[in-house]
């Protein structure tokens, strides 16, 4: 892996193919810096339509020009990076300086203005998440990357981004909740981007209600978080007999911060333990989550995909639509039925009026209009045959497919949240 201020060109010097199957592989590097381009690949003897997890699909030239292109792109990013190396030196662009050399443990959220490529890769690995320090996406971020520079953005596509633009070498961002169900938008970009899932993890969330301190419950006329935190306490916040404004903000421990920078009396925020720490609240009652086993899971993103693998459970995540109607979903499931394999997750979501731009070669994007999209994620790894002809089926009956990633399933145990106690 490489930043993209390697001084020399880049050069297609490696490629492995395995055909007939799924695995397209091309390594491009220069001397020790590389960087590396993975494709998923089949095509169906049939029909001749191919299908890839994101990045290209088609014939070998189609395959070795997207290569090139990319190869292209890399020296004229390396070339912008010199430029901006300058303005980062002079404090013009993005404070990448780890946590612990900051005279403030607490670091600024990225925004789109922020994003031009770094020119520093130290040697932890730099991991994306959406919020501010003291969000549960952060400490997922360190659960699924112990030891990682956490990196704070200000929206899910700013992370994205950011992984994309080489600032951060993975992403880690929420796509379901036990109560509060899918996160639709970081679904839309995952097809938008062309991040692969190469991992997941599943956060138990324990929330807080955090005051200023010396704040008491009679006082508050507002409780404030992000939209998936008011909802997992909506029951609690009645039982403590806080029928007050709800108001959503961006992440819950920024509405922690932002109380405690605008010195707010009369308002809550549902934040984790660590907001309250690292902003100075005072934790009015302790795990508010309506139901004790509230886990939100998290998907882990990178540039490239894994090499998938039989000798541990994998989970595959792919997305499919069919041009008309919706009885395409019986067929689809039953080529995962017959073969035996388990699904973890179906998820539909109604796209007649709103054209979804998927990430293709083209800088922009292609904006296609789907009646449906689904979700699916299903327990094989694409490393197993069985996932393979699944997946050679669907395709006939979709007119779009896409696999998002292969990767191996969070096993680790958790306990639940214990319940709610008012300080
Ligand atoms: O706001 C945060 O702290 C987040 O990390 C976001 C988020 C989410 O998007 O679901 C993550 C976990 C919890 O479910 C609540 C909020």
């Amino acid at each position: 892996m490489q930043s993209l201020n390697s001084p020399a060109g880049v050069d297609l010097n490696s490629l492995i193919w395995k055909t007939g199957t799924t695995l397209t592989r091309a390594i491009i590097g220069s001397g020790h810096r590389t960087i590396q381009c993975s494709i998923n690949f089949s095509t169906n003897q049939t029909t001749g339509k191919s299908f890839g997890s994101g990045h290209t699909s088609g014939t070998r030239y189609e395959w070795q020009s997207a290569c090139s292109i990319l190869a292209g792109k890399v020296e004229s990013q390396q070339q912008n990076t010199a430029d901006d190396a300058a303005a980062v030196n002079g404090h013009a662009t993005l404070d990448l300086v780890p946590v612990e050399q900051q005279s403030t443990p607490i670091r600024k959220a990225l925004s789109i203005a922020d994003l031009s490529p770094s020119p520093m890769h130290g040697q932890k690995l730099r991991v994306a998440y959406q919020g501010v320090p003291g969000a549960y996406s952060e400490a997922a971020a360190g659960k699924a990357y112990p030891g990682c520079e956490a990196i704070p953005c200000d929206q899910f596509e700013v992370a994205f981004q950011t992984v994309e633009l080489w600032i951060a070498d993975r992403a880690v961002l929420p796509v379901e909740n036990s109560l509060g169900g899918s996160i639709h938008r970081n679904y839309d970009l995952l097809l938008r981007h062309r991040l692969h899932i190469v991992g997941e993890v599943q956060l138990p969330v324990h929330h807080c209600l955090l005051t200023l301190p010396g704040v008491r419950k009679e006082y508050l006329t507002r409780v404030i978080s992000h939209p998936q935190a008011l909802a997992q306490c909506e029951q609690s916040l009645t039982k403590l007999g806080l029928n007050v404004i709800r108001e959503a903000v961006d992440d819950t421990a920024g509405a922690a911060e932002y109380i405690a920078a605008n010195k707010l009396l009369d308002t809550a925020a549902i934040a984790s333990a660590r907001a309250a720490e690292l902003y100075g609240m005072q934790i009015l009652a302790d795990g508010i989550q309506d139901d004790h086993n509230n886990v939100t899971r998290f998907v882990m993103l990178a540039r490239e995909p894994i090499i998938p693998r039989i000798d541990r459970p994998f989970k595959t995540s792919i997305v499919f639509a069919h041009d008309e109607g919706t009885s395409v979903l019986f067929k689809v499931l039953s080529a995962f039925a017959f073969r035996d394999i388990s699904l973890t997750k179906i998820e539909s979501r109604p796209h007649r009026h709103r054209p979804i731009r998927l990430a293709d070669d083209a800088n922009g994007g292609v904006a296609k209009h789907f009646e449906y999209i689904f979700y699916v994620d299903f327990e094989a790894s694409m490393a197993d045959v069985r996932a393979q002809n699944a997946l050679a089926e669907v395709q006939e009956f979709t007119s779009f497919l896409r696999v998002l990633g292969s990767y191996p399933m969070d096993m680790t145990p958790w306990s639940p949240s214990s319940s709610a106690a008012v300080e």
